[in-house]
């Protein structure tokens, strides 16, 4: 039987290699393809081996016909002729035909002979003469020698007449190439667009770690551990629910509310008003967002209301975006909700620096003091908070440790946000917005002082605050506070002004934000394979150990999916010279990934008895689990 295999590898690489020597001796009965567009070949006498007699041509074609038919050649369905120079466009200017923006946007080939013969698999012990995957067969071709038949005439296209399969070596690297045209498609050297191959997998993103490699933990392969139970444990609590719980089943469409905060506490930051805090999933989308309930407030003015509408427009990376705003008797009294959007696990400000704790702990050392780089970030994301704010002919107002989220690693956002602009809506006598705005450059400074000197109080003891913060923070710092602070005094400090005087710091914190987003970015591209991976180990073990089928001649150990159960035994259950499991997750991720490929890597199977014996490709191995998972498709009906 692994005879049988085997020579059937050796037949079908030969069938492959042939069209391309017969293409080439055969030159002088093909007819040129100039003739048949042009009627004629400018290259006739100057060199080109075709036919150009069409006479000639026409009367050997009957008997070539057949032969033409089974070799691969300009006919092929998947041919698509250069036009073109190398940047797609040709000589005179105009855009190329190249591939169709529509071919260009189909989805990934997939090759329906896999389907078709999936149904009836013949078992390999008879003579299984499967023709070799059409991947390569089919779809891969590019012209050998493209940049030879460079353009001299606008109007004329160039032909070229060798034709050999693509080989995936030499080929440029698309993830590689900047002429990508699109996520699925890349522009060659030749001009054509071939498929990105989805398997081929490279590290990308920077790797600073000096490990030897025989130093590298498994941890190398994925998400690093700490990043991963981060996102776990934020998943968590957004799902987290109250059972029994005598809150509202609902308020308004927002559902299973699960309270934020616990005690009891009325805010004078919100007026005297008692605030709560929930969060709650949306039945109309379900989406999780977090509602602040200003209990007991009575909405005498309609137009109050409106005034927080702004704030749904106002978009920033560091304010609590505002999604919708209502009052609602669903508590048994009058409250206003607003609703915004939730960060799972976020902490106050005040509660994640231990703001106004010092009680239980003593003062201040300078090991618990806030560095200096986090003050700045904080200092440099408030600034662009209030940036946006102003811009759009707002304040903040809420502007406290108490009401600012950390959302992650020296993440801030501004919370809370309008609610003042509602519950102290007072239309024509207002405070001016000038007013409003120098008082939230003050409020500013104060957050930054009661955060560098553990203090809540810094508003009202602003000296004694300040004595502490000189201990720690140097000049620069300590004046970009005082600037802030003298704001009510100096009627010209805008935040524009404030942003050009910190603009050192931020393109510091610029520059710490892009590293961040390139670390992230690499860690998503190692996600991406692994992804890959559990839908082709899903799909072996849809395929493997099927009682069901158990006495179907197609699903048989002898038939087609033997090979696949041996090769999870390959995979996942080889033992060692002393009968002890052998577990490598190198040997796994190795296999799939070749498996995934396709490659023409041969790999000898054996049965746990020892009785049979297969030598494999990796590409016959894929053929066999394409075939058994569209056959268990097509028995189960769609997929879910
Ligand atoms: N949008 C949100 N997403 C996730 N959690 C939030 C959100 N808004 C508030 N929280 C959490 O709810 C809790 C209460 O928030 P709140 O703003 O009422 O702060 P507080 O410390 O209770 O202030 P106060 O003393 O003024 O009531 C905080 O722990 C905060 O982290």
């Amino acid at each position: 039987m692994a005879a049988a295999l085997k020579n059937n590898v050796e037949d079908t690489k030969h069938a492959a290699l042939s069209p391309r020597l017969k293409g080439r001796e055969n030159a002088k009965d093909t007819l040129c393809r100039n003739v048949t567009i042009y009627g004629k070949c400018r290259y006739e006498d100057k060199g080109c081996a075709f036919n150009h007699n069409i006479e000639r041509s026409t009367s050997e074609s009957g008997q070539s016909d057949s032969q033409s038919k089974k070799t691969l050649n300009v006919d092929s369905p998947s041919f698509t002729p250069s036009f073109l120079s190398p940047n797609g466009a040709n000589p005179s200017g105009k855009p190329s035909a190249g591939i169709s923006p529509k071919a260009a946007s189909a989805a990934p080939f997939m090759p329906k002979a896999i389907i078709s013969r999936s149904s009836n698999a013949t078992p390999l012990r008879q003579d299984a003469r499967t023709p070799d995957w059409a991947l390569a067969d089919v779809q891969e071709f590019v012209p050998r020698r493209a940049q030879e038949s460079a353009l001299t005439n606008e109007n004329e296209i160039p032909v070229t007449h060798n034709f050999e399969t693509f080989q995936p070596g030499p080929a440029p690297n698309p993830y590689l190439d900047h002429g990508m045209n699109g996520a699925a498609f890349f522009q060659s050297n030749t001009g054509f667009q071939l498929p990105v191959q989805y398997h081929q997998y490279a590290p990308i993103g920077h790797y600073s770690s000096n490990l030897a490699p025989y130093q590298r933990t498994v941890h190398d392969l994925f998400i690093p551990n700490d990043l991963r139970e981060e996102i776990q444990k934020q998943l968590a609590a957004t799902l987290q629910t109250l059972p029994n719980s005598q809150l509202p089943s609902h308020i308004e469409s927002y559902h299973s509310l699960v309270p934020l905060d616990t005690n009891q506490k009325s805010s004078a930051i919100f007026g005297g008003y008692t605030s709560w805090v929930y969060k709650a999933q949306s039945s109309t989308n379900g989406h999780y967002y977090a509602l602040r309930r200003i209990e007991g407030f009575r909405l005498t003015n309609e137009l109050a209301i409106r005034s927080g509408q702004a704030w749904k427009n106002l978009i920033n990376a560091s304010v609590v975006r505002v999604v919708d705003i209502f009052t609602n008797r669903g508590f048994g009294d009058s409250s206003l909700f607003i609703v915004t959007e939730y960060h799972p696990l976020s902490k106050t400000l005040a509660e994640h620096h231990h703001i106004g704790q010092n009680w239980q702990r003593p003062a201040r050392s300078s090991k618990d003091q806030v560095a200096e780089p986090v003050l700045w970030s904080y200092i440099v994301q408030i600034a662009s908070a209030l940036k946006t704010i102003h811009s759009s002919g707002l304040a903040a107002r809420v502007l406290d440790p108490s009401k600012i989220l950390v959302t992650g690693k020296n993440r801030i956002r501004l919370n809370g946000c309008g609610v003042l602009d509602i519950i102290q809506f007072d239309g024509n006598s207002a405070v001016p917005l000038a007013q409003l705005q120098r008082q939230d450059l003050v409020n500013f400074a104060l957050v930054i002082l009661s955060v560098g000197s553990g203090t809540a109080d810094a508003g009202t003891n602003f000296a004694r605050s300040m004595d502490m913060f000189k201990r720690f923070y140097k000049p620069e710092l300590q004046n970009t506070v005082v600037w802030l602070y003298s704001a009510m005094q100096n009627q010209d400090k805008t935040i524009e002004q404030f942003v050009t005087l910190i603009s050192n710091q931020m393109i510091t914190a610029f520059n710490a934000a892009l590293h961040t987003d390139d670390t992230l970015y690499s860690e998503l591209s190692r996600e991406v394979e692994n992804a890959r991976l559990v839908r082709l180990m899903a799909k072996l073990n849809f395929i493997n150990e099927r009682p069901e089928y158990e006495h179907d001649r197609a699903w048989s150990e002898n038939g087609e999916r033997y090979y696949l159960k041996l090769f999870r035994d390959y995979v996942f259950h080889q033992v060692d010279a002393q009968s002890r499991p052998v577990v490598d997750l190198g040997h796994v991720l190795t296999c799939l990934n070749k498996l995934d490929a396709g490659t023409d890597e041969r790999i000898t199977l054996i049965s746990r008895d020892e009785q049979s014996c297969f030598i494999v490709s990796y590409r016959e191995l894929k053929k066999g689990v394409e075939s058994a998972f569209q056959d268990l498709l097509k028995r189960s009906g769609p997929l879910r």
